[in-house]
């Protein structure tokens, strides 16, 4: 159990419950001689959204993928909860309750959408592999992966070829992808890539609807600062592979570290 695991509170049965859904301790990655993340400590209010900022280079990406098993630390610990998953294999992940969206878009392109949401809660499915329960079950998959499709906005596309999908409703198959999958943790990697400007408030939307409707945590990558400031509750920014500061969006837009951190680059504070 993680040291700061006592930042904990009675829940409403009287058991303890950790504050912290998601920590990390002392995580670290190299690749070859570089230090992609370097002893970072994170933690992850359960319930919350919060982002991770930072320069291009700064390790979100990696910080994303060690969170979520993608990639195995140099060193330092993965906890959810009060479990350390630091060394659960991948394919675990998502039965624990760690869904993650990918910058690519990351859908089989020749099944229709809603197969590919029913694939998603197929997998978070533990009987998925009883063939004598397969009708029944598919019938509930399909349910699920429907209503996920409703809560994105995208049912009525129900039927088409995932690859025909315009990018912006790609993005959205995605979320919906990790809603029917029942994550309750969602690692969502710019979201907002590749997406026009006038679909972003789409996006936002659904996010915050997705915040306000569940206990989902949301942690997220995120470049496009007007949607960090304006979702995250906490916000940690890395630089070169370190944590660099961490605080509401007020105290992250007047930090002058973070301000000469993004010198020369895109950083406005949500002030675009
Ligand atoms: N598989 C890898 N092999 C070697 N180096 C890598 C690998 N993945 C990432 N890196 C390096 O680690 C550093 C951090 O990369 P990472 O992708 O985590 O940063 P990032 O903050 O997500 O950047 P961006 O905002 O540009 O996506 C970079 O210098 C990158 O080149």
């Amino acid at each position: 159990m993680p040291v700061w695991a006592c930042a904990a509170h009675a829940g409403s049965e009287g058991a303890f419950v950790s504050e912290w859904i998601i920590q990390t301790q002392a995580l670290t990655r190299d690749f070859g001689s570089l230090r992609a993340v370097d002893h970072v400590d994170l933690r992850v209010r359960a319930g919350s959204v919060h982002a991770i900022i930072g320069p291009n280079g700064a390790g979100k990406t990696t910080l994303f993928n060690l969170i979520s098993g993608y990639l195995k630390p140099t060193a330092g610990r993965v906890f959810l909860r009060d479990r350390e998953i630091t060394h659960v294999p991948l394919h675990r992940m998502a039965h624990l309750g760690i869904g993650r969206s990918f910058q690519i878009t990351n859908i089989f392109p020749t099944l229709t959408v809603l197969e590919n949401v029913r694939l998603a809660a197929q997998a978070r499915g533990r009987d998925n592999l009883h063939i004598w329960k397969r009708a029944s079950q598919l019938h509930r998959y399909s349910e699920r992966a429907y209503a996920a499709l409703q809560q994105v906005g995208l049912h009525e596309r129900a039927l088409q070829i995932a690859a025909t999908l315009p990018h912006g409703d790609k993005r959205r198959l995605e979320l919906a992808i990790l809603l029917a999958g029942d994550a309750d943790i969602l690692l969502l990697d710019e979201p907002t890539a590749g997406m026009a400007t006038e679909q972003v408030p789409m996006l936002l939307d659904l996010l915050r609807n997705i915040r306000q409707g569940t206990n989902k945590t949301i942690l997220i990558v995120e470049h496009n600062m007007s949607v960090v400031m304006s979702l995250a509750e906490t916000i940690t920014v890395m630089h070169q592979g370190r944590v660099l500061a961490e605080g509401s969006p007020a105290e992250i837009s007047a930090n002058q570290a973070v301000r000469d951190a993004y010198l020369g680059t895109t950083f406005t504070g949500g002030r675009q």
